[in-house]
């Protein structure tokens, strides 16, 4: 079965890892693809071949997300190519590790501004577009479990991931009388290039596989579904939830 058949679907920072998956993901249930990124022209490439694959229609935009005008021409020609946007997935994002006490400044701020900055004036965009449109829609901010829990090395990047949770939760109170559903999907640690250095360091890996109940870490196609899911009129009544995808690691205190 179908989920999102005739749904235009637009997802940051696809050219590889979650947003990737989510974004052919959604082609297999049938949704018109457009997807951003930053720099990987091969990787969106790729992505855009998974979603034609998928038998649907696929755009990439090149665009940094930490610039305001990147989502209002993200989400112009996304219009203009597929006439309507009816799911944003605000995915785009970075953890560049560093330790509290000696962190950058500009590290701590271009964490800021690609993070939360960049998927509030996405958000934003698609709202806007999805208000004019006059039928609904869904938006999800993909957070993470570190919106819940802390990491030594995360001090800039964690308060970013929570202030995506809190942002779901206010615009679904702003935009629930437009029928627009606004939920934050919460990853625990998914194999990609954002941890490829950290999880390198094979104690770490362990370390971090022995926390999952369900005895693994996860791949980027895990969170696939549950984005659908949120994207879907399934989830209809669904607004202002945070969907934990984490293979139970929050929960394992001992
Ligand atoms: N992997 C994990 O364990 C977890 C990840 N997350 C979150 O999931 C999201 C995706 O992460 P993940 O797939 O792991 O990371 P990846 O590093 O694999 O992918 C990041 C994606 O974001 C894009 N991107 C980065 N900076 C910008 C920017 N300034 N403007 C536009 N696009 C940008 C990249 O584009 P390009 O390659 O073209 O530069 C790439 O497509 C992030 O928000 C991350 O915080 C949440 C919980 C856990
Ligand atoms: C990049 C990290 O491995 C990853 O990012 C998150 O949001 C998760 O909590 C992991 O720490």
């Amino acid at each position: 079965m179908k989920l999102l058949e005739g749904k235009t679907v637009v997802v940051t920072g696809a050219s590889t890892g979650i947003g990737r998956a989510i974004a052919i993901g959604a082609a297999q249930h049938g949704a018109d693809v457009a997807i951003n990124f930053a720099r990987d022209t091969d990787g969106a490439a790729q992505c855009i071949a998974g979603i034609e694959a998928a038998g649907q229609r696929g755009l990439a935009i090149q665009g940094d997300v930490a610039d305001p005008a990147t989502a209002t021409d993200f989400i112009a020609q996304a219009v203009q190519a597929f006439g309507k946007v009816d799911v944003m997935v605000s995915n785009a994002g970075i953890c560049p590790f560093h330790s509290f006490l000696d962190m950058p400044v500009e590290t701590f701020e271009r964490t800021m501004r690609v993070n939360l900055h960049g998927g509030y004036y996405m958000c934003q965009a698609a709202a806007r577009q999805m208000v004019d449109q006059g039928h609904g829609g869904s938006i999800i901010a993909v957070s993470s479990i570190s919106a819940l829990v802390g990491g030594e090395f995360q001090t800039h990047y964690t308060p970013t991931k929570a202030g995506l949770h809190s942002l779901m939760q206010s615009a679904a109170i702003a935009l629930g009388r437009h029928n627009i559903r606004c939920n934050s999907l919460l990853p625990g640690t998914i194999l990609t290039e954002i941890n490829k250095d950290d999880l390198a360091d094979e104690g770490k890996r362990t370390y971090m596989e022995g926390r999952v109940p369900l005895g693994r870490l996860g791949v980027p196609e895990d969170m696939a579904g549950p984005a659908v899911f949120l994207a879907s009129d399934l989830a209809r009544y669904v607004t202002g939830a945070a969907l934990l995808v984490d293979g139970g690691a929050f929960v394992n205190l001992q």
